[in-house]
C-alpha cells in the first residue's frame, strides 16, 4: 500500500473549464481548507457553523483590501467522506475566468499551494477511497468522445474492472494458502495438496478470467483512442459530398470541378459509438497544379497513417488506369472500396466484382443518400472485426492493463504446467507471486511511483 506522506499541504485549483460558463468552482483539499476558506469568505448569516456538506450563501472578500470578489455559494465538507478523503472546501463563483483567477490568488496568498494535474484524484487513490483502475475512469469520462465510451468508463469508476481482478486475487490468495501449508509441512501427507483441483481452479478462476478480460482490450483502445479514417480517391468522386453527408452538415465545400478540395478536412464522427476521425483529402492525380499537388502529398502521408481507408470509385463512369493505379498504392491499408453514385444506375459490375476479393465493396450515393448505414456498419465491422467475441460486461482494459494481464496471464500458465508436471512447491510460489503482483499492479497496490506520476499527469487542471 502507498503511505499518505507528505499530504499535509493544502491545495487548491478551479474545477471547471477555463472560459465562461453559468458557474466555475475553485476546490480546496487539506487541513487549512476550512480555516482558509473563514478567512476569506463573509457568510450573510452571522453564525455560520459551516456544518459539514451544507452550502453557505456570502461573498469573497479580500480582507487586506476591503474589495469585494465575488458573491458566492460555499461548502465545506470534513473528511473523510469527502473525494480526497480530506477536508475539501468548494467555492462555487460566477463562471467568469478572471473572477475565478482572482479568488484562487487570494487562496494561494494564504500559503496554499496550487495543485498540480489530477492531484485530487490521486490524493483520493493513494488515500484509498478508489483504486488506480477507478482514477483511471475518470480520466476516460474526461477525454471520452462518444457515449458508449462515457457508458465504458462509468462502469470502470464504479469498480467493474477493480472486482474483476480483485476476484481472481481472491483465488490466487487462497491457492497459496493451501500450498504454504505444504511448504511448512513438507513431510506431511503429500496429498495436502490436491493437484488436480488446483489445476482446475487455476483454469476456471484464473487463466480464463484473464483471457476474457484480454478480448476486451481491443475494445478499450478502439473507444479511447478511436480510429482514423481516411476518404481517398481521384478528383471528382464524391469524397467531400460523402464527409458532408456522414457528418450531416455542409463541412466542406462540393463542386462538380475536379480538384475542389486542396487541404485536407477532419471531423469526429460517432459510429456504433466508436470515435472515429474522419478525413476528407484532395482527389489524387498527376500533373495537379502547386496549391493542389500540395494537397495530394499530404493526402498519401494520411492514407499512410489511417487505420481504414474508404478508397472511393465514381460508379457513373467507367473504372480507369487512374483508380487502379491508386487502387494498387493503398491497397496495403485496411481497406473499403466505395462506389458513389450509384443513383445514376451505371455502375460497371465487370470492373468492380473483381475488387471484392481484395476488400468489402459498398455501394452508395453520397449526393442522394442511400447506402449510409451500410456503409457505417461495413467501417464498424472492418475495424472492430473481434466485436462479436467483446463481453458485454463492460470491462475494457487499457494498454497498461493489458501489460499486466499478459504477464499475470503467463505466470499463471508456468503454474499449471508446473502443477502438471509435479515441480516442487517453492517454485510454483514464485510463479504464484508474480500472477498476484501483476494484478496488484492494474489496481494500483504496487504501481511504482514513476508510473503513477505518468497516470496522473494526464489529467486537467483541477481535477
Ligand atoms: N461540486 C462538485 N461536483 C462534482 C464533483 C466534485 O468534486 N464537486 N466530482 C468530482 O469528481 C464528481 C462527483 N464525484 C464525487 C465522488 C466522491 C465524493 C465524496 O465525497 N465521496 C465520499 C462521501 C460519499 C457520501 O457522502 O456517502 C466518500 O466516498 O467517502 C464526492 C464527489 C462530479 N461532480
Ligand atoms: N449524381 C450524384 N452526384 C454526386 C454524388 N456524390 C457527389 N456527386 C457530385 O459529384 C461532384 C463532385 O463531388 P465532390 O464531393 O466535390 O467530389 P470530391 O471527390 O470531393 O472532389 P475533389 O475534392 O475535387 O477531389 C459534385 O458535383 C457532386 O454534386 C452522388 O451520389 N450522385
Ligand atoms: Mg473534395
Amino acid at each position: 500500500m502507498h503511505t499518505s506522506s507528505a499530504q499535509s499541504q493544502t491545495i487548491a485549483a478551479i474545477s471547471t473549464p477555463a472560459g465562461s460558463g453559468g458557474i466555475g468552482i475553485i476546490r480546496m483539499s487539506g487541513d487549512e481548507a476550512l480555516q482558509v476558506l473563514q478567512r476569506i469568505f463573509k457568510p450573510r448569516v452571522s453564525d455560520c457553523s459551516f456544518a459539514s456538506h451544507h452550502l453557505y450563501y456570502g461573498h469573497i472578500v479580500d480582507s487586506a483590501t476591503g474589495r469585494t470578489l465575488d458573491e458566492v455559494l460555499a461548502v465545506y465538507m470534513r473528511a473523510p467522506h469527502t473525494y480526497t478523503r480530506e477536508d475539501v472546501v468548494e467555492v462555487h463563483c460566477h463562471g467568469s475566468f478572471l473572477v475565478l483567477q482572482n479568488v484562487l490568488e487570494l487562496i494561494l496568498a494564504q500559503g496554499v499551494a496550487l495543485a498540480a494535474a489530477g492531484e485530487f484524484t490521486k490524493r483520493a487513490f493513494l488515500n484509498g477511497r478508489i483504486d488506480l483502475t477507478q482514477a483511471e475512469a475518470v480520466i476516460d469520462i474526461l477525454s471520452a468522445r462518444t457515449r458508449k465510451g462515457v457508458d465504458l468508463a462509468q462502469e470502470q469508476l464504479s469498480g467493474a474492472l477493480y472486482q474483476r481482478i480483485d476476484r481472481i486475487r481472491k483465488s490466487l490468495a487462497q491457492m497459496r494458502a493451501v500450498i504454504e501449508v505444504a511448504i511448512d509441512f513438507p513431510d506431511e501427507d503429500v496429498e495436502i495438496v490436491d493437484h488436480s483441483h488446483i489445476i482446475r481452479q487455476l483454469q476456471n478462476e484464473v487463466a480464463e478470467p484473464l483471457e476474457r478480460l484480454l478480448k476486451n482490450v481491443d475494445q478499450g483502445k478502439i473507444y479511447r483512442e478511436g480510429i482514423s479514417v481516411v476518404i481517398a480517391g481521384l478528383p471528382n468522386v464524391g469524397k467531400s459530398s460523402l464527409l458532408n453527408t456522414l457528418l450531416e452538415e455542409e463541412r466542406a465545400l462540393v463542386t462538380e470541378i475536379p480538384g475542389t478540395t486542396r487541404d485536407t478536412i477532419e471531423e469526429y464522427l460517432d459510429v456504433h459509438g466508436m470515435p472515429v476521425r474522419l478525413i476528407d483529402t484532395a482527389g489524387i492525380r498527376d500533373n495537379a497544379g502547386k496549391v493542389e499537388e500540395m494537397g495530394i502529398q499530404r493526402a498519401k502521408s494520411l492514407i499512410n497513417e489511417a487505420d481504414l481507408v474508404l478508397f472511393m470509385l465514381d460508379g457513373s463512369r467507367d473504372v480507369s488506369v487512374e483508380d487502379l493505379k491508386l487502387y494498387t498504392a493503398v491497397s496495403h491499408k485496411p481497406m473499403l472500396v466505395v462506389v458513389n453514385k450509384i443513383d445514376l444506375n451505371k455502375v460497371d459490375k465487370h470492373f468492380i466484382d473483381p475488387l471484392q476479393t481484395i476488400a468489402p465493396v459498398v455501394h452508395i450515393s453520397a449526393g442522394k443518400q442511400l447506402g449510409i448505414d451500410e456503409l457505417k456498419d461495413a467501417i464498424f465491422r472492418r475495424v472492430a472485426s473481434g466485436a462479436d467475441q467483446w463481453e458485454e460486461q463492460g470491462c475494457a482494459p487499457n494498454v497498461r492493463h493489458k501489460q499486466a494481464l499478459l504477464k499475470a496471464h503467463g505466470a499463471c500458465l508456468r503454474l499449471r504446467d508446473a502443477f502438471e508436471v509435479g515441480a516442487t512447491s517453492d517454485l510454483i510460489a514464485v510463479d504464484l507471486q508474480e500472477c498476484l503482483d501483476q494484478l496488484g499492479d492494474i489496481v494500483g497496490e504496487t504501481t511504482t511511483e514513476d508510473i503513477l506520476d505518468v497516470i496522473f499527469e494526464q489529467f486537467c487542471l483541477g481535477k
